[in-house]
């Protein structure tokens, strides 16, 4: 679940504070799959920040998975977002050196928790990557991916920490349209299982394909 409430945000342009998010309420459930759109600018990436807990400078109220960000510390604002939050953006940010496998096991590494081995990260990336359908190209590295296959090991290792929410930013913006739509199935596939997916988007595609769109615009939702 993500909720937000009256939420304000500005960037400062020298000493002028130009206002981005004027009072966003926003309430997603498990379940739901939501678009935002929005002309460029319009501040869809700034609120999906602040809806995974990367962005902590703004005013209102803002809940995550069950948990208010309001006065946690910086570690446990990232405890929460390793936890609970997958992110997935337009590029794809794949190590050209690593295997899809290793790719999707990094984060499991980096973070690895209590006494959790490299092979019991291994056999959670393998999961994730089978949801995905790509356990054949498990030791593929990105060159020898398609776009769609990169994007979705993107996803697997999104869907690493088997996170309640997940947050996309235009995530297939780099796509052609066959491989776009099984991006899109793939998430409605992830909201049907219980998941909370906040997706960012130009396409009408992908906003059509969800439960529910909402446009940004002069920083308000509606
Ligand atoms: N770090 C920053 N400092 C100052 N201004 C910023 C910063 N990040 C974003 N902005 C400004 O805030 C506004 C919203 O940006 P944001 O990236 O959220 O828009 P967007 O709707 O996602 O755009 P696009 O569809 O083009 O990706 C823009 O005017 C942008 O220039």
């Amino acid at each position: 679940m993500i909720r937000l409430a009256g939420v304000t945000k500005a960037f400062r342009d020298g000493d002028r504070p130009v206002p981005v998010l004027r009072g966003i309420d926003l309430e997603v459930r498990p379940g739901e799959l939501v678009a935002i759109v929005g002309p460029s600018g319009s501040g869809k990436s700034t609120l999906l920040y602040v809806a995974g807990a990367l962005d902590r400078d703004f005013a209102g109220e803002v809940e995550v998975a069950g948990t208010r960000l309001a006065g946690l510390s910086p570690r446990a604002r990232a405890e929460l977002r390793n936890r609970a939050v997958g992110f997935v953006f337009q590029s794809f940010n794949l190590l050209a050196g690593m295997s899809a496998l290793e790719n999707v096991m990094l984060p499991g590494m980096l973070r690895r928790e209590g006494a959790e081995g490299t092979a019991a990260v291994r056999a959670r990336a393998a999961e994730a990557l089978a949801s995905v359908g790509l356990a054949e190209k498990a030791r593929a590295t990105p060159a020898h991916l398609s776009g769609g296959e990169r994007q979705r090991v993107a996803i697997a290792r999104a869907l690493l920490a088997r996170p309640q929410v997940l947050l996309a930013d235009e995530p297939t913006g780099n796509l052609d349209a066959v491989s776009g739509d099984g991006i899109i199935r793939l998430f409605q596939r992830m909201a049907a299982g219980g998941m909370t997916v906040l997706v960012v988007t130009h396409e009408e595609r992908v906003s059509e394909a969800a439960s529910r769109v909402l446009h940004l615009e002069d920083g308000r939702l509606r």
